[in-house]
């Protein structure tokens, strides 16, 4: 019978014990975060920034602690001073103690908890805020690395974790450790006998909870990693889903999903399954335990050995004493499962931050926009060579195309005179100044992009354009709008300028958000400016107006163009043609087309396809 219940059950549990006898090897990550003492002490430095309220919860602590030992004790006093003795003005006094003891106790009670809500909400308010800035210093490396669902994961759910802990389970534990402490006090001073009596079944609990929490420790470990898989898959399939639908993927990402899914399930299942055995464990032993006292205290008392008010202290305080410790054992589940949340925390704090800029590093002064790439280059991974000995100079105001075939290099370019990762080898400089040696908020508001796919973000039009320039006037926004050929579809639209955009930027179309991008770079007037090949697939019409608009957003600046189409780029007066990150040929279209190299061949072949 039994079997058959367990059968279910038995191949995903084995599958779970080969998975926790497997973790060490198989996750680097969580081996490092092994250290759950580090990540106490971690957590103990944001609470110890509260120290004042923190002593606050403890008095009170100690107080209702106090207050439940003295209540079983009162009335034990009760049955034998004045009950049996039959004195009812002393047993009504006594009571009249109990109600105060009781009134203390709920007043305690209540205002450690309204102590300790203030200082979980405090510290869990210090996290997120440092997580999230944290999170915007981190170079973009790190990002490539990971899923943004299993990053918001970390910062909503475990985060959550981390907070409802705190706000219940510190008080308890306290309160459990002086309860029982307190207990086992009072018990050996009314009666040494009885006390280890009661105390026999310490050994079995102690044993008991080792196996368990041995067990649950990992599975809540598991059970959060799985949480944030599955979220960063929810995430990523949802925010792509235009492709999920386009490659009819539906059913292929349902599937990863449920696989996922079931993961999460099976984790979530046995963490609660072992952490559910406690209470089961506490149970039967807190009832042996007062067997053994009604027994024992029972022929003790016979032999005059005890009294009875003694026996009913005794029965109450074995309840108190493996309270504390059912509430420990339980505490310490959650208290794991916050130490896993804040684990992932941390790793996110301690990963380095975009390297400071050096010291000494300047604001830049006037930019003329020259820039100079010098035998430059760079691998993402170490031992690659994504783009190898890289060099030309753009004059200030001058037009450089990239071209090439995907994953030539043309991106990283531009990732590098960003300074969104640093050269591993030669320099770049602008206007003759290594570019690592301004700092990279002043190199970077000198440039302005215009993307393939234009970020916009949840607002009004009019605060998406001046996104561009903060301080920028309605006017200076509108004659932006207006010199990217932006102004007549917003004037069009219900709410003209004060439209509100849909977080996704759904609700215009493509095009639309192309002069919308360009109106905020016009706005933000950089000195150099990336265009990533804005053009493709958009009407000819809409085309034509983003051209024109790029032509006036250009006029003066220093732009790089990644180029797809080579029939946008004639007049720009160099053309870069990378391949295999090198630069294979360079010239102006024209001295190009002569040459009859790769890019030639490259042009010609597109204008084919384009008359064919
Ligand atoms: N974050 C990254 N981490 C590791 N490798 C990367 C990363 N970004 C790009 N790469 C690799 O570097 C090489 C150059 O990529 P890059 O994006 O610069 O090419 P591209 O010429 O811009 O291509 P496309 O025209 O397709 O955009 C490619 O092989 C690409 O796979």
């Amino acid at each position: 019978m039994l079997k058959d219940l367990i059968e279910p059950f038995r191949h995903k549990g084995e599958v779970v014990q080969e998975v926790l006898e497997k973790e060490p090897q198989v996750n680097k990550k969580v081996e490092k975060a092994k250290d759950w003492q580090g990540t106490l002490r971690q957590i103990w430095s944001y609470l110890a920034r509260e120290k004042g309220r923190l002593w606050l919860v403890l008095l009170m602590v100690v107080l209702s602690s106090v207050c439940g030992l003295l209540g079983p004790f009162m009335i034990g006093r009760a049955i034998d001073n004045y009950i049996i003795t039959r004195d009812n003005s002393g047993l009504l006094r006594l009571l009249a103690g109990l109600l105060g003891v009781y009134v203390l106790n709920s007043a305690s009670l209540w205002f450690q908890n309204y102590w300790m809500i203030g200082i979980a909400q405090n510290t869990v308010f210090s996290m997120r805020t440092q997580l999230f800035r944290h999170l915007h210093r981190l170079p973009i490396p790190f990002f490539d690395k990971r899923q943004y669902g299993e990053i918001m994961s970390r910062v909503i759910n475990d985060i959550e974790n981390v907070s409802s802990t705190l706000n219940s389970s510190v008080i308890q534990i306290i309160s459990s450790v002086l309860t029982l402490f307190g207990t086992i006090g009072f018990m050996l001073w009314l009666s040494p006998l009885l006390t280890a009596i009661t105390l026999v079944i310490v050994p079995v609990m102690f044993f008991g909870m080792r196996w368990i929490t041995k067990r649950t420790g990992k599975l809540f470990k598991m059970q959060q990693r799985n949480l944030g898989e599955l979220n960063g898959y929810i995430e990523e399939t949802i925010s792509g889903q235009r492709i999920v639908k386009a490659f009819s993927q539906e059913d292929r990402v349902i599937a990863e999903l449920l696989e996922k899914n079931d993961k999460l399930k099976e984790s979530g299942f046995w963490a609660q399954t072992y952490s559910g055995f406690i209470p089961k464990l506490m149970n039967v032993l807190n009832n042996i335990s007062f067997a053994l006292i009604a027994g024992a205290g029972g022929l003790l008392a016979l032999k005059g050995v005890v009294t009875i008010g003694t026996i009913v202290i005794f029965a109450e305080y074995s309840r108190q004493f493996t309270r504390p410790l059912n509430d420990l054992s339980n505490q310490f589940n959650t208290l794991l499962s916050a130490v896993a949340g804040a684990e992932r925390v941390f790793e996110i704090l301690d990963e380095e931050e975009e390297a400071r800029d050096e010291e000494g590093n300047k604001e830049l002064g006037e930019v003329r926009g020259e820039i100079e790439f010098v035998d430059v280059s760079f691998s993402y991974e170490e031992g690659g060579n994504t783009v190898s000995h890289i060099s030309f100079h753009a004059a200030p105001g001058e037009t450089v195309a990239l071209v090439g075939p995907t994953g030539a290099g043309k991106t990283t370019v531009i990732n590098l005179l960003s300074r969104f990762y640093d050269t591993d080898g030669g320099s770049i400089l602008l206007d003759g100044r290594e570019i690592k040696s301004i700092k990279r908020e002043a190199l970077r508001a000198q440039m302005g992009f215009v993307l393939q796919d234009p970020f916009l973000f949840e607002g009004t039009i009019m605060e998406n354009i001046r996104y561009g320039r903060l301080d920028a006037r309605d006017e200076e926004v509108v004659k932006a709008a207006k010199e990217a050929n932006a102004h007549s579809f917003i004037t069009k639209l219900p709410n003209g300028y004060d439209t509100a955009i849909e977080q996704d930027g759904s609700g215009i179309s493509q095009g639309q958000k192309q002069l919308l991008s360009i109106a905020r770079a016009i706005l933000a007037n950089p000195v150099i400016l990336v265009l990533d090949e804005a053009t493709s697939s958009i009407d000819t019409i809409t085309e034509m107006k983003i051209q024109e608009a790029l032509q006036r957003l250009m006029k003066g600046k220093t732009s790089f163009i990644i180029a797809h189409r080579l029939n946008t780029i004639q007049k720009a007066d160099q053309i870069l043609v990378l391949k295999d990150g090198g630069i294979l040929e360079r010239g102006s279209h024209q001295q190009l087309l002569k040459e009859k190299g790769f890019y030639s061949e490259l042009y010609h072949s597109q204008l084919q396809k384009e008359i064919g």
